[in-house]
């Protein structure tokens, strides 16, 4: 099958396809006792800088669903492990960076090692890739219909977690230093966003078609901090991979940005804006310019529930954007208590199509 027969990448390139393409955030993860089972051998950061290991991880959720995207493992700190921030998982706490608070700790980071420390990641892309869309192996028993997917934070959000230094509700120590050293934190934003977009530019060379921006925390700044450290910083990372690699779709998901969805779709140049799950995805459509596709929402916590309720749901949700280019997807990551038989319910629910 070519690339273009692929039906993710179609609707990511602006076409409306009938039952939509799905794919689910964290679709790699603790809800599958095969990820829990490879979750022993190695820590976290092993297992993302072990491309045998990597591969396996993004490749489960694609045995088991047949996925149409295949959203790389890996996390979005690792860029800022890269370029030499301490960085640990710790099991119940989630990451621990050491925080940067000044000038001097900012000069600690070098984007020149950013290339070399990840190559692993790469090598990861470059094979799934070939799997993907090989002859012999699940590429080949799916059709080679599965879009391989790169990811970054966005600025703001890897900020947020390099300024904390630890995950956060407030992101108060981050949101403070934008206000009380507004140039320092924009060196940081700019530093993030050459970073991020040669990361990605990398990304696209090693295998992945289209690339996902992460905003998990833009919703937590006023509309002049949010267009200052989220729209100027995403609009320049679109522009540079439209400019080196034109043509591959960027997914925006600026993460409880509510109305200022709108402005970000329109002013950052994504093709694609991913909603969570507060958004009316209805509401949205009519602030869109037509090109722009949309990802999303169901609830989470409404695929950890199951049931009726849930393929409810999720046919309203896909019926409502039939005719317009809709990516099926979460309005955030799959929770891990998440039963996987409601993951395979989901898939059969919005691949159905009724008389
Ligand atoms: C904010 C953020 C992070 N990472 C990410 C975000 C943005 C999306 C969001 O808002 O959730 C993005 C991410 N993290 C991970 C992926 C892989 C691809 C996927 O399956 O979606 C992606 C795209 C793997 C991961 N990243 C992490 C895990 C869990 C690690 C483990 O326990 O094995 C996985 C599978 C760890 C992580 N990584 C991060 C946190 C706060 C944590 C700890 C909380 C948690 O455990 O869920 C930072």
């Amino acid at each position: 099958m070519t690339d273009t027969g692929k039906p993710l990448l179609r609707v990511l390139q602006g076409e409306a396809v009938w039952p939509p393409p799905l794919w689910l955030m964290r679709q790699a993860g603790r809800y599958l006792p095969e990820f829990r089972a490879l979750r022993d051998q190695a820590d976290f950061i092993t297992r993302c800088m072990t491309p045998d290991l990597a591969t396996e991880i993004t490749l489960q959720p694609i045995r088991r669903y047949a996925m149409d995207g295949a959203i790389l493992f890996s996390d979005i700190l690792i860029l800022p492990w890269a370029m030499g921030q301490s960085l640990e998982f710790v099991h119940g706490t989630g990451p621990v960076l050491g925080p940067i608070r000044s000038q001097t700790d900012l000069d600690r980071l070098d984007p020149k090692r950013v290339p070399d420390a990840t190559a692993p990641v790469m090598e990861t892309l470059t094979r799934l890739r070939g799997i993907l869309d090989g002859p012999d192996t699940i590429g080949a028993a799916q059709g080679g219909r599965t879009t391989l997917l790169g990811f970054a934070g966005a600025p703001f959000t890897v900020a947020c977690y390099m300024v904390e230094g630890h995950g956060s509700r407030e992101f108060e120590a981050t949101r403070g230093m934008a206000y009380a050293d507004p140039l320092l934190f924009d060196r940081l934003i700019a530093r993030l966003t050459e970073t991020t977009a040669d990361m990605l530019v990398a990304q696209i060379d090693a295998g992945a078609e289209a690339v996902m921006l992460f905003d998990s925390w833009s919703g937590l700044l006023p509309p002049s901090q949010f267009r200052r450290h989220v729209i100027a910083p995403t609009r320049a990372i679109v522009q540079e991979i439209h400019a080196r690699r034109p043509g591959v779709p960027v997914i925006g998901f600026p993460r409880l940005a509510g109305v200022m969805a709108a402005e970000y779709a329109r002013e950052t140049g994504v093709r694609v804006i991913a909603l969570d799950t507060g958004a009316d995805m209805n509401a949205m459509c009519g602030l869109l310019p037509d090109n722009v596709a949309l990802q999303g929402n169901l609830d989470p916590l409404l695929l950890l529930a199951g049931g009726d309720a849930m393929t409810q749901e999720a046919r309203a949700i896909r019926d409502a954007m039939k005719g317009r280019p809709h990516v099926f997807n979460l309005g955030h990551g799959v929770v891990p208590a998440t039963p996987p038989e409601h993951v395979g319910e989901l898939v059969r629910a919005v691949r159905e199509v009724g008389p």
